[in-house]
């Protein structure tokens, strides 16, 4: 479903990302784990064009999307909740799932099983999302990229920072999205949670993947080492 072949990027003349290459079947799970600053948000960036690869190509459902538009890849699945729980502040929550909806001229459907997810959003809605909490402005993140119907979501550390009775929900969210048949590229840094949630694991170091398996694979010493755990 998600092909990345030999990806390179980076900012101005420093290269992070160097050859990088990973695949997400249907319905696959896989995390991306790593020390900070190793490229993880980086690799993430590119893969959904709001960097531009200098080389290598990303190709989504058979399709080279390297050189398209960030929201060309959404029109064909592919959605991105970026680290830091995205939502614009002085919009209420129904508001913040009205702009995507209209963006991706999505059906009403698609709002409503959106918050079907996160339940807790939906006496919400009239509040502005500058005023919720940050465990809600991420669930509301997430709840923004749901609601195009995404085949493949691609998630940035979406329990960083927040308070663990919300770090649950969001990790039971996803567990049931990945049930349904979603595919989803995740960059977790909790091991215990990415371990309990991903099929497949890639580690990288200084912009390569070092290490990549199953979870079995991530539980041996070497890869603690990696993610200095
Ligand atoms: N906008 C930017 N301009 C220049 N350098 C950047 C920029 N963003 C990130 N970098 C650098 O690129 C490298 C990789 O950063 P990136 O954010 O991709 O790492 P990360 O693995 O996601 O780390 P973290 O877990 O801290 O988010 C780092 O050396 C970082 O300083």
């Amino acid at each position: 479903m998600l092909s990345v072949q030999g990806l390179e990027s980076g900012y101005g003349r420093a290269r992070v990302l160097f050859g990088i290459s990973l695949s997400v079947e249907p319905g696959e799970l896989v995390c991306v784990m790593g020390r900070n600053g190793v490229g993880k948000t980086t690799l993430l960036d590119t893969v959904m064009g709001v960097l531009p690869a200098t080389a290598g190509m990303v190709a989504f459902a058979g399709e080279d999307v390297t050189r398209l538009p960030s929201h060309r890849r959404v029109a064909l699945g592919m959605a991105y909740v970026p680290q830091g729980h995205a939502t614009f502040p002085q919009l209420s929550v129904l508001g913040n799932l009205l702009v995507t909806l209209e963006a991706c001229r999505g059906p009403r459907e698609a709002l409503e099983e959106a918050l079907e997810t996160f339940p807790r959003l939906k006496p919400l809605l009239k509040r502005s999302a500058g005023f919720l909490s940050g465990g809600q402005q991420q669930q509301l993140a997430i709840a923004r990229a749901l609601v195009t119907r995404p085949r493949l979501l691609i998630l940035d550390e979406p329990t960083e920072g927040i308070q663990p009775s919300i770090v649950i929900e969001i990790e039971e969210a996803i567990e049931r999205l990945h049930a349904s048949g979603m595919a989803v590229l995740l960059v977790e840094q909790y091991l215990e949670l990415a371990l309990r949630l991903a099929d497949r694991f890639l580690i990288l170091d200084a912009g390569h993947v070092v290490h990549s398996g199953t979870a079995a694979d991530l539980r041996q010493e070497e890869t603690r080492r990696l993610l200095a755990v």
